[in-house]
């Protein structure tokens, strides 16, 4: 008799995972290295941004009293005192009617209140003084307002801010906030290693020669890369025939080997769908074994020694939507992410979905531009067993089980594959279009 499975609401689904997701521990990385982890602690700001008074220009600081009676055909003369690049610090204070040459990025010296650019004003040399007292002037035809042209101290952040909560991707913006503040060494949440197994007497390496019947392992290399985009490490552990306790003993030894598994294959109801078998012999909680998704109907999950097990589908576009849907935001919040979801959106539909299916389907689509409007359009064919449908897709499109039809231009949801922003729990299942 074949097993008759329960198929559950994908909310439901995500709920029973997610009551299993574990956050991982802090660790350091150097701050070369840290470009897509997850944020350990929050990052304060130490020290006022910048630390003091500059000039955002090439020019000369000055006092903007002393240019109180400048005005177009009246001209005003100042001294040019000194000269200070970005890194130096003028030591003196300047006094009235007189100037220094700055660049941009260098300290404003004590006594000077605004900066006029190099092009604004007139350079004068008084040739006839001796050699030895040469001096330099400036000539300008405009009045300054205190505070013109200066970078304040303190304008981009204020000591004490919190710039970047903790649980923040870290993007190359990112990055420079960490080098101002002098985190040479990154507090970043250890990202979880991720087991992957694939199942199937018909698989081929990556290397191999088509032979008849058989097909190449593609959802090995497709899981690492989503695994990697999703944050995790992914660990290839090989691809097993379908021979129960070969595949029982490596799954049995990877669980010692990684946070979390994932296998591919096998999990469905035919004579060497040896997963829930698997499942089984290791005392491993089902959380469910049928989604009321398409594709991906076949996923399931278990948890086995405090770690989980999923047992994705070897149907390529099935495996890619069961991990998605369930293995990211488990690795997200592994991760400590504020935000573990997927984010959604409200688009218009690209073109018609006339057959009603009970079930929820998530179709692989892109996003396109056209005249200012964003539309998702469904790429490839949508069947699970297709795989070239994948290298498109940056969306998966929402369209809700049961009577329904959607019409090309209707407003349908669609799940951001490519997006770092990510959702929250409650915003992805709950978000504007119920499913
Ligand atoms: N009688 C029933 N048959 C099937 C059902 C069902 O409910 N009743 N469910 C169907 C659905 S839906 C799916 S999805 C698949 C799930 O199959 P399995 O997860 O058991 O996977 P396999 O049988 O091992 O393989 C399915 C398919 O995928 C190819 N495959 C497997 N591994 C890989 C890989 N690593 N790379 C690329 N392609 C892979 C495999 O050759 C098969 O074509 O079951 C349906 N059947
Ligand atoms: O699990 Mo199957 O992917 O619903 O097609
Ligand atoms: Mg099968």
């Amino acid at each position: 008799m074949v097993e008759i499975r329960t198929p559950i609401h994908v909310n439901e689904a995500i709920r029973r995972v997610m009551s299993y997701a574990i956050a991982g521990p802090k660790t350091y990385v150097a701050i070369e290295d840290s470009l897509g982890h997850y944020l350990g602690e929050d990052l304060i700001a130490d020290h006022d941004v910048p630390a003091f008074d500059r000039s955002p220009y090439d020019g000369f600081a000055i006092r903007a009293e002393d240019t109180l009676d400048a005005s177009k055909g009246y001209p005003i003369k100042l001294e040019v005192i000194g000269e200070i690049g970005a890194g130096d610090v003028f030591e003196d204070e300047v006094q009235a009617n007189k100037a220094v040459r700055i660049m941009t990025g260098a300290q404003i010296p004590n006594g000077c209140d605004a900066v006029i650019m190099l092009e604004h004003v007139e350079l004068l040399e008084h040739v006839e003084l001796l050699e030895h007292d040469r001096k330099t002037f400036i000539q300008l035809e405009r009045r300054l307002r205190t505070n013109e042209n200066i970078t304040r101290k303190g304008e981009d952040t204020r000591q004490g801010e919190i710039l970047v909560k903790k649980g923040t991707y870290i993007n190359p913006g990112v990055m420079a906030l960490l080098a101002t503040f002098g985190y040479k060494q990154v507090p970043v949440i250890q990202k979880p290693k991720v087991g992957i197994i694939s199942t199937g007497s018909e698989l081929l390496t990556v290397d191999a020669a088509l032979e008849p019947g058989k097909i190449r392992d593609s959802n090995s290399y497709m899981l690492l890369g989503q695994i990697e985009r999703a944050g995790g490490v992914p660990v290839l552990l090989g691809q097993f025939k379908d021979d129960f306790t070969l595949c029982y003993n490596q799954v049995a030894d990877a669980l010692g080997k990684v946070d979390i598994l994932l296998t591919t294959g096998g999990v469905s109801v035919g004579d060497y769908d040896y997963i829930p078998a698997i499942l089984d012999k290791l005392k491993a909680r089902v959380l469910f074994n049928k989604v009321r998704m398409r594709p991906g109907s076949v996923t399931t999950v278990a948890a086995v020694e405090g770690k989980l097990l999923f047992g994705l589908s070897g149907n390529p576009s099935s495996c890619y939507v069961g991990f998605e849907l369930f293995t990211r935001p488990i690795i997200r919040t592994y991760l400590q992410s504020n935000h573990p979801f997927m984010r959604r959106e409200i688009i218009q539909l690209g073109s018609a979905f006339t057959r009603p299916n009970p079930f929820d389907r998530f179709v692989r689509g892109k996003l396109q531009y056209e005249k200012g409007q964003t539309i998702a359009v469904p790429v490839g064919l949508d069947k699970p067993n297709i795989v070239t449908s994948l290298a498109e897709a940056d969306i998966l499109i929402m369209l809700p089980g049961g009577g329904e039809v959607y019409e090309k231009g209707m407003e349908v949801t669609a799940i951001l594959l490519e997006d770092q922003t990510g959702a929250t729990m409650d915003s992805f299942m709950h978000g504007p279009v119920n499913y």
